[in-house]
């Protein structure tokens, strides 16, 4: 292996370095549980704490952890299986590309048929509402074993391998970012397996039981319900449709596979993204026709914005003279590749957390404003893409320099036009 193969050091720490990282192990649980447990309480004000500390005994069911580790087995198969094309990832230090199976979004439709027969045989789908703390916690324990294991596994893994911004040689920081890049067994991708199947179609799925939990409770489902579910179902199976995508974010580029990514796979999305859901059941409410179809525009103008500029600079990245972006300005940096300069890219630096927080919004709206706790995915999420923004901010003005500061003078805002 010659020098320049090795991952250098990671110098700049992020998250408040190692110290950060030790905080967030412990409060990003911790904010799972304090949100549950405020959701599940009648008042459901996070100004308040939720009454008494529930006993070890109602958080621990290991009925809840075999149908976790039978979930994630599921998924598991239906990625191993041979349907789906086969693409390579971006090429790696050592000059190699890995290859990737895409079949997640075949993986969601069999696992709705499925779903839909659990459905005729009458499965006690509102199990998960009932129980929904121990599954959180039966998750919780699953990260933190899988990132275990990522960490001592990544001890023995050549030094090429490493990730970029996790290699600082601290463990604890390197175990919470994410010591190796692409961590797999055999030809099975731990991080880009994770990143999508689980965790996602998890999310979709928790969806699915609160509804059929408000069936069981109220008869049928409400708007709001209808709504939510609906949005989100549809967000979903956008990223799982476009699953190639991920291979140029920055999770599967620079970070590596520790705690970070593990916890926010497998726990933090299905448990937290799920909590509008959650708090319709316990807190229902009420919306009228003329409400609901305002929130589906927003969704649609959030969700037009989302996708455009996403497909924009993925068709842009694959092929410049896609006739899809050719007509495009762009400006050259020194790398090679261009930067666009009009469309969606002209409006704002980061147009796509645009789409996304707009998004968002639409999917607190069907909960009504009685209550902070729905808003706080896109509370969490404004505060995540601005975070992410800087850092990929800092990357690209390290990738392309000059050019990446005349983007900056031509483009002023990050996110929000005129505002930020
Ligand atoms: N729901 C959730 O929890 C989350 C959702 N997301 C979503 O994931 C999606 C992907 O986000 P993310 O991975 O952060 O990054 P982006 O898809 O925004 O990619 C950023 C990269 O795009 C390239 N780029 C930036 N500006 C331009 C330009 N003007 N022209 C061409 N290329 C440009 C640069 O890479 P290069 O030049 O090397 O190609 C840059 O590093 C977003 O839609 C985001 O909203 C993200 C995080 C969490
Ligand atoms: C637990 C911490 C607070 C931070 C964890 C962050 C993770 C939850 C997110 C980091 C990047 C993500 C992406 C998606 C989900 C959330 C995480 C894992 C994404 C898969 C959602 C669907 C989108 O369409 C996408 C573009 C495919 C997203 C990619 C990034």
């Amino acid at each position: 292996m010659s020098a320049s193969d090795k991952t250098p050091r990671t110098k700049e720490l992020e998250f408040g370095g190692s110290l950060g990282a030790l905080v967030l192990i412990f409060v990003l649980p911790g904010t799972v549980f304090y949100l549950l447990l405020t959701c599940n309480s009648d008042e459901a004000s996070v100004l308040r704490l939720p009454g008494p500390v529930p006993s070890l005994e109602s958080l621990w069911n290991p009925s809840a952890l075999l149908i976790l580790l039978s979930w994630v087995s599921l998924q598991a198969l239906l990625y191993m299986l041979p349907m789906g094309k086969i693409v390579e990832g971006i090429t790696l230090r050592d000059n190699t590309r890995l290859k990737y199976k895409i079949n997640a979004f075949q993986a969601f439709l069999v696992t709705a048929i499925i779903a839909g027969v659990a459905v005729v045989l009458k499965l006690p789908f509102p199990y998960v509402y009932d129980h929904f703390l121990q599954f959180a916690v039966a998750s919780a324990l699953f990260s933190l074993g899988l990132s275990i294991f990522l960490y001592i596994k990544s001890l023995t893994a050549p030094e090429s391998a490493l990730a970029p911004g996790g290699n600082s040689g601290n463990p604890l920081y390197d175990f919470f970012i994410g010591h190796e890049l692409n961590p797999r067994i055999g030809s099975f991708d731990l991080k880009y397996f994770c990143e999508l199947r689980p965790g996602l179609i998890g999310w979709c799925l928790i969806n699915f039981c609160f509804l059929m939990k408000e069936i069981e409770l109220r008869g049928s489902p409400s708007l709001s319900m209808i709504l939510v579910c609906g949005f989100q179902a549809l967000y979903v199976m956008d990223a799982l449709w476009h699953e190639e995508a991920i291979l140029t974010t920055m999770d599967i580029v620079h970070d590596g596979f520790g705690f970070m990514l593990a916890f926010g796979d497998l726990c933090w999305v299905p448990f937290t993204y799920s909590l509008q859901a959650y708090f319709l059941v316990g807190h229902p409410q009420e919306q009228g026709m003329a409400a609901a179809v305002f929130f589906i525009l927003i969704n649609a103008v959030g969700y037009i914005i989302f996708r455009g500029s996403n497909s924009q600079k993925n068709a842009f990245r694959r092929n410049p003279s896609d006739p899809s972006v050719a007509g495009l300005e762009t400006i050259p940096t020194a790398t090679g590749k261009r930067l666009l300069v009009s469309g969606w890219w002209g409006l704002v630096r980061h147009p796509n957390y645009l789409g996304d927080l707009i998004m968002a919004l639409a999917w607190s709206l069907p909960c009504g404003v009685s209550h902070i706790l729905p808003y706080f995915y896109v509370t969490y999420f404004t505060a995540l893409l601005v975070h992410r923004e800087a850092r990929d901010e800092h990357q690209c003005l390290k990738k392309y320099g000059l050019a990446w500061q005349e983007y900056c003078r031509r483009v002023p805002y990050r996110i929000f036009p005129y505002i930020y």
